[in-house]
């Protein structure tokens, strides 16, 4: 079993390797003791795979309540937010509970947003059970969408812990592997370049690794993840870097309708936009054809989707929670493992946004 601490205002664990959830009841109990209630969402096809076993360990503490969402993107919406908070207070959950978030990225977000409002704030864990919930599980930026920006409506509020259980990656879709290397990606760029290194080296471990290679790619990228956390929990500095690739790529997630790409794909896009943009304008040298060849051959799609123009993408762009003062602030890179920010009034970056994808059909 590893281990890496979150050493935000009230640390706390993050436990990786199967078996992990044996641990919840010492976790709870070093935390204060067993809920009174626990609520676990998940959505529907984390339900029907693990749903079962992780009740059944979630009961040997205190009763369980189920709600289950439709898998994808949409869940994480108003209505779904609503429905969980009607749901706990028909069910009596109150003060003295808790909320288990099983699932990616979709659930953990909702769940955590549930339970960071629901009553002002009861306790939450997250049980991740994809590859990019490595990122998302880790950190607690919980959010729900908004038609006109990604997670616009959230809180920070941090997981009491975290159990990820490598044995549930098994049943993960390829596409979906994929999305979640993206970030894993995303961790090695922004702080390590032999990590990079390493998952450069051999691209059948990216296409398909084994239970080895992924337990090290979890574990290196909430080591990062905890690392940037641990020094700015709320995004006042550093925490910003962990934002690399998505100012474009959550302006193509909105601009396409949620859950029309993964979120992963998406941030592949704005990634190779990031890299391209280091170059040009910081004289960055980070080898931008090589690495578009690498991001091609795992899988990501080869351009940003022709049907969204640029004025569209910029206006998303301009809607990203890191603008000020008219300004958008693009993550860059000056390596690998340097990542600064750089700002742009909105007409150039549109501009310098249409030259890329210009070079990119060539
Ligand atoms: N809070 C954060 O710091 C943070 C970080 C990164 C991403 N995110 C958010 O995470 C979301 C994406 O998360 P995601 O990629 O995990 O998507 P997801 O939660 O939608 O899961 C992807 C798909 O895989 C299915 N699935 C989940 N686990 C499975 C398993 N073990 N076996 C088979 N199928 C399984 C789900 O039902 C879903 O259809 C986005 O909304 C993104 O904005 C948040
Ligand atoms: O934890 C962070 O900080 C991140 O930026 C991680 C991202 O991978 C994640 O997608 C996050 O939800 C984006 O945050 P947002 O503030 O841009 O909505
Ligand atoms: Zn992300």
């Amino acid at each position: 079993m590893k281990s890496v601490t979150v050493a935000a205002e009230t640390p706390y664990p993050v436990l990786i390797g199967n078996g992990s959830l044996d641990s919840l009841e010492k976790v709870l109990a070093d935390g204060g003791g067993a809920p009174k209630k626990i609520l676990l969402i998940t959505d529907d096809t984390v339900h029907r795979l693990y749903g079962e076993f992780v009740k059944e360990r979630l009961e040997t503490i205190s009763p369980v309540e189920v709600f289950v969402v439709q898998s994808g993107e949409a869940a994480k919406s108003f209505e779904q937010y609503y429905a969980i908070l009607t749901y706990a207070l028909e069910k009596g959950l109150d003060r003295k509970s808790m909320v288990a978030a099983l699932g990616g990225g979709v659930v953990g977000d909702l769940a955590g947003f549930a339970a960071a409002t629901f009553m002002r704030g009861i306790p939450f864990v997250q049980i991740p059970t994809t590859l990019l919930a490595h990122d998302s599980a880790v950190g607690g930026k919980t959010a729900i969408n908004h038609p006109k920006g990604k997670n616009m409506i959230g809180a920070f509020y941090q997981p009491k812990a975290v159990f990820f259980e490598p044995q549930f990656l098994a049943s993960l879709p390829a596409a979906e592997m994929r999305s979640g290397m993206a970030e894993v990606i995303k961790h090695a760029m922004i702080a390590d370049a032999s990590f990079l290194s390493w998952l450069k080296k051999d691209l059948s471990a990216v296409m398909n690794p084994n239970e080895d290679q992924l337990v090290r790619m979890i574990t290196e990228g909430i080591k990062i993840k905890a690392d940037i956390v641990s020094q700015d929990e709320k995004e006042t500095g550093v925490r910003a870097y962990l934002n690399f690739g998505h100012t474009l790529g959550h302006a193509i997630e909105a601009a396409l309708g949620y859950g029309r790409i993964t979120h992963g794909d998406a941030v592949a896009a704005g990634m190779l936009f990031a890299v391209w943009l280091s170059e040009k304008e910081l004289g960055a040298d980070l080898s931008f054809t090589k690495l578009k060849t690498w991001f091609e051959e795992i899988g990501f799609p080869a351009a940003v989707p022709e049907e969204l123009t640029s004025e569209i993408l910029m206006n998303f762009m301009l809607a990203d929670k890191k603008t000020a003062s008219g300004k958008v602030n693009m993550v860059l890179l000056k390596e690998i493992g340097t990542p600064v920010i750089h700002s742009y009034l909105p007409e150039r970056l549109q501009a310098l946004l249409e030259e890329f994808r210009k070079e990119e059909i060539v």
